[in-house]
Parts: structure tokens; sequence; C-alpha cells
């Protein structure tokens, strides 16, 4: 057993908040992006956020959110995190952390090489970055879409902040990215689901289960 944190991101019932406390993940994610089939409103994730036993931080997952609908979902729901996975700008991302006092976690898309230098600049506003694998072209979701990048882009490197890897992550690869990259947070949505948006209770088991192992 490892000391490795774990976030699930994602949830859509109480079922699926007890699943992922049960487990031992560190983070809960919920999503507010109205296309994904992984969307709350500011009512449902605020009655999975009080079912969240302590110990259980609460992650709300915004896509270029303005101030009215963090206003709303801040004032609404709460919460330890917020997760920005759009295409937030360095400012925007410090303008936000003083807005709410709430630590922020900036999400970077990785391909290749050229994608690194924003994971340093966002390194110097963010509490946390969430390194993740770049959406497709056309993609409908700029995350949560169950692929990998190259863990070798960021294998054994040290950011200024905490960092956490996503992207395809699943029961079965998980040990192996951490072995590959040295992550000690790891993130996933796709990976630990039946269905798109559907998370399954056996597979967020085995997944922390192999992360930790
Ligand atoms: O999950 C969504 O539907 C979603 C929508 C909009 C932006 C981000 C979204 N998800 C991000 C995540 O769930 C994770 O932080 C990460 O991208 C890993 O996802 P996955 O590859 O599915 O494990």
């Amino acid at each position: 057993m490892t000391d490795i944190r774990v976030k699930i991101c994602g949830l859509r019932t109480e079922a699926d908040v007890a699943a992922v406390a049960a487990a031992g993940a560190a983070y809960a994610g919920f999503v507010f992006f109205a296309k994904s089939p992984r969307n709350l409103t500011i009512a449902q994730a605020a009655t999975l956020a009080l079912a969240a036993p302590p110990g259980l931080a609460k992650v709300a997952l915004v896509v270029d959110a303005d101030d009215d609908t963090l206003d709303a979902i801040v004032g609404g729901v709460p919460l330890d995190m917020l997760q920005l996975h759009g295409h937030e700008s360095p400012d925007r991302v410090a303008e936000i952390r003083a807005r709410y006092g709430l630590p922020v976690m900036k999400a970077v898309g990785v391909a290749d090489e050229g994608d690194l230098a924003a994971l340093f600049d966002y390194s110097t506003v963010a509490d946390q970055i969430l390194i993740d694998a770049k959406p497709p072209k056309g993609a409908a979701l700029p995350g949560g879409n169950g692929l990998s990048f190259d863990w070798r882009l960021v294998a054994q490197r040290r950011w200024l902040r905490p960092w956490m890897l996503a992207g395809g992550l699943t029961p079965d690869n998980v040990a192996e990215a951490i072995r590959l990259t040295n992550a000690r947070q790891v993130d996933v949505s796709s990976g630990v689901e039946s269905a798109p948006g559907v998370k399954d209770a056996a597979r967020i088991t085995a997944f922390v289960k192999a992360a930790q192992a």
C-alpha cells in the first residue's frame, strides 16, 4: 500500500460517492459542463457533496466558466477545490483563486513536448496541475475522453506544484503509469465506468487498489 492519492471524476449518484469513499479515494469530482454525460445541476452536486464523508475532497470541474456561473456553484455546493478544464489563461486562474479562496487545479492537455511549457506557466499560479491527454480536434468534450498520452513525456519530471496524472487510466494500466511517471496522484473517469456517465463500483475499487498497490 502506497500513499498515492486518487481522484475519481464525474460522479452522478450517492452510490458513486459511497463507492469512491469506501475504495479510499482522496478526491471526488463533480462535472459542470452541459454537453457532458456526467453533467450535474447545482442542486444535484450539493446533494452529492453533502453525502461525502469528511476526508473526501469535493472538486468542481468547470470549463471556461464566468464569474456568475462560479458564484452559483461555489455558493451552492460545499467544495474543497475548483478544477479548471477549459482555456483559462494563467491570469484567469489567479483571478479565480483570489476571488473564491479555494485551491485551484488547472488541467493542461499534453500531446507532445511543445505542450510542456504550459505546465510550467500554470504551475506558477495554480495550486495543483492536472496533466491530461489533449482532446482530439473536434472532440465534444475537453476531457473525460478515456484517451492516454505518451507518459514518457512527463516521466520523472518535477513541477513547482503538486500534480495529478490523468487521461485514459484504467485499473489495468494505472500501476504502470505510476511506475513510469512517478506520479503521486492520479485521476480517472471513463476507466471506471460501464457506460458514459455510469460509474462502476467494482472498477472504482479495482482502480484505487491498483494505484495504491
Ligand atoms: O468528464 C467529463 O465529461 C468532462 C467534461 C468536460 C471537461 C472535462 C471532463 N472530464 C475530465 C476528467 O474526468 C478527468 O479530469 C480527466 O480528463 C480524465 O478523464 P478520463 O480519460 O476519462 O479518465
